[in-house]
């Protein structure tokens, strides 16, 4: 049996866990660097829980500054089973208006400079990505936000740019005619290293503005964003903890994957792997390299 940990990842706005219990903050070291602030773990409910702001405190760290790896491994570290990731977007359908919720399936990614995976030169591994979200924890959420009347969607398309600047209005455009329904500048890499280290992940994409395409609303700016993330930072504790309540001790095997993503991924000979890479897989994949 595994226990089941509860991650999660904090956004603009989002920058502590009103309602985390027995709370203590934890340095955890990490090879892969600095992650964006110490770890706050407590518990909520009789689940165990590890909250990292991913700006860090006070919004120190621009989305291409923060070192996903560090904070994808230091969750693991602490255990962390099922990660869930809040973040701030903007919309691409009038009916998704600021405070709405989109709980997305997909995510397209136009980052391009960014560490993006934990493998490489002396352990190449490719994991599969197809379906980057863990179902059972996206109807858990999805059932705490019908139980805390909180108006969501289930399913859609965030694509992932990479800042710091929002984007100009012919991109904004293309974007919502090729049929996507959020952007922000954090998702990945982020769902693709939880992928790799076996952690199941599910975005809570707040919608916060209609981004510059929308011919009766104001282009988006920072002012706009942080008023709309701090008047839902609320409802956000609120919706966490009650899935945190109702959340199973034991981790339920991911019906896409997700906690086996490492199964078969790994190319390298083990005579060809670089034993200073393995030392820092130690956490992300020492399931499969038999650390
Ligand atoms: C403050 S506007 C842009 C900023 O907000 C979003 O952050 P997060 O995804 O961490 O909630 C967006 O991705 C940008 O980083
Ligand atoms: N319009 C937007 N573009 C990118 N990231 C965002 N975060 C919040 N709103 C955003």
């Amino acid at each position: 049996m595994t226990k089941a940990v509860l991650g999660i990842i904090g956004g603009s706005g989002v920058y502590d866990l009103p309602g985390l219990e027995d709370m203590r903050e934890e340095r955890v070291a990490s090879p892969w660097g600095e992650p964006s602030d110490v770890l706050r773990v407590g518990r909520i409910g009789d689940t165990p829980i590890a909250f990292l702001p991913r700006h860090g405190r006070g919004h120190r760290l621009s989305p291409s500054d923060i070192n996903y790896r560090a904070n994808i491994d230091v969750m693991k570290r602490a255990g962390v089973t099922d990660l869930i990731s809040v973040s701030a977007c903007g919309s691409f359908k009038n009916e998704y208006h600021p405070g709405f919720f989109v709980l997305v399936d997909q995510y397209v990614d136009r980052t391009h400079r960014r560490e993006n995976s934990f493998f490489g030169r002396g352990c190449v591994a490719h994991v599969p990505m197809a379906h980057p979200v863990g179902p059972l924890l996206q109807e858990r959420i999805a059932s705490a936000a019908v139980a805390e009347g909180i108006p969501f969607t289930l399913g859609g398309t965030l694509v992932c740019i990479e800042g710091p600047q929002f984007s100009t209005y012919a991109e904004s455009i293309t974007y919502k005619h090729l049929g996507y329904d959020v952007i922000g500048m954090t998702a990945m890499p982020e769902a693709k290293l939880a992928r790799e280290a076996e952690i199941t992940y599910a975005t809570i994409a707040m919608v916060t503005d209609y981004d510059c395409w929308h011919p009766d609303h104001e282009d988006v700016d920072v002012a706009a964003v942080v008023a709309v993330a701090q008047q839902n930072a609320a409802k956000v504790a609120r919706l966490i903890a009650r899935v945190a309540k109702s959340f199973p001790a034991e981790h339920e095997p991911c019906p896409v994957r997700s906690d086996r993503a490492l199964d078969g991924a790994i190319m390298t000979a083990p005579s060809a792997q670089d034993p200073e890479l393995l030392k820092k897989l130690d956490a992300v994949a020492g399931r499969v390299l038999n650390l």
